[in-house]
């Protein structure tokens, strides 16, 4: 499917010109640095937006910066769940894996959804390389302990949910050093070397962390994170997550991707935003412009 690029007959030449002058600095700035950019399987469902998420990861690969792509794929898990007659269940934003959505999520995302995104930024003209947690011994989890937010007493039982215990970055450092740019699943192996499913906002969080990332990019389907009159929350910081998370304000998929967040914000990543996927070129306008979008997190 081919998709014409963006009509931007009505802005004046002047005015791109000044577009791309404002990248210089950035690109000064964040040269030879490391971003990770959680692609979320909600902001991967129009196609003119994938092409031009890719192109925007392969853009930063160009000049220098080096972006690593960990994808997410809720939507498309519990549309593969429908077709054998199942629904997707979830406790605080993580999906109840039994044996057999665990293969489902398996075959979706380390399958179809990894080789789509794959797929784009090679023809965009990158060289991407596909990955789960178990290629090169990448992602080590064990069963995931989850204690009921209202009360820690209470553990729930989310079958092949995985916590991280570590990651060892070794075979991401080496493909970006040869140019290429990592896709990663979140699929976590433990062990007996059986396999977890991991939250993606977990994973690309702490592998921000691991790698010494400048800035962590979360991609998703809203403007960010918002009150509870719906307004955008243009900054956070971890007291105020708090009294969000403890009113209501933040649940469900927003939970483990706050909590991703301001982990990787006091672990020294320099910058994490949550943005919106559904703008068309929100990478390039988040990092290489003036524009600020979405919720930025901060440790204090
Ligand atoms: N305070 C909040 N602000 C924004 N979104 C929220 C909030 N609380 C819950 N959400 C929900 O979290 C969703 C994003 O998480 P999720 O669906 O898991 O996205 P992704 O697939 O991008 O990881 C939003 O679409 C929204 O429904
Ligand atoms: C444990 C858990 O919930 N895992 C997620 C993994 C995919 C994911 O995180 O996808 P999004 O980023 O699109 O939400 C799931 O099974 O849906």
């Amino acid at each position: 499917m081919s998709h014409a690029p963006a009509d931007l007959s009505h802005i004046a030449a002047r005015d791109k010109a000044e577009i791309l002058a404002q990248a210089l600095p950035y690109i000064r700035k964040f040269h030879g640095k490391t971003m990770v950019i959680k692609y979320g399987g909600n902001a991967m469902t129009d196609p003119a937006l994938q092409k031009a998420f890719a192109e925007d990861v392969v853009l930063l690969k160009l000049v220098g910066i080096n972006p690593i792509v960990v994808h997410g794929g809720g939507p498309q898990i519990d549309s593969a769940l429908a077709k054998i007659g199942k629904k997707g269940t979830f406790i605080q934003g993580m999906r109840v894996t039994d044996q057999e959505t665990m293969d489902v999520v398996e075959w979706v995302l380390g399958g179809e959804v990894q080789q789509d995104i794959v797929g784009l930024i090679n023809a965009a003209g990158g060289k991407a390389v596909g990955l789960t947690g178990r290629d090169g011994a990448m992602i080590r989890a064990r069963k995931l302990k989850l204690l009921d937010l209202n009360d820690p007493a209470v553990e729930h039982d989310v079958g092949q949910v995985g916590e991280i215990e570590s990651i060892d970055p070794s075979v991401v450092k080496a493909l970006q050093d040869d140019q290429f740019i990592p896709v990663i699943s979140p699929i976590g192996f433990g062990e007996q070397n059986e396999s977890y499913n991991i939250n993606a906002d977990l994973v690309a969080s702490k592998l921000a962390e691991i790698l010494k990332a400048e800035k962590l990019m979360l991609l998703t389907n809203i403007k960010g994170v918002l009150d509870k009159a719906g307004n955008l929350l243009t900054e956070l910081t971890s007291r105020r997550i708090d009294e969000l998370v403890e009113d209501g304000t933040i649940s469900g998929g927003m939970l483990p991707k706050i909590a991703g967040a301001i982990d990787a914000a006091k672990c020294g990543v320099n910058a994490v935003h949550i943005v919106d996927g559904r703008v068309p070129h929100v990478l390039l306008l988040e990092i290489l412009t003036d524009q600020a979008f979405g919720t930025m997190i901060r440790a204090r």
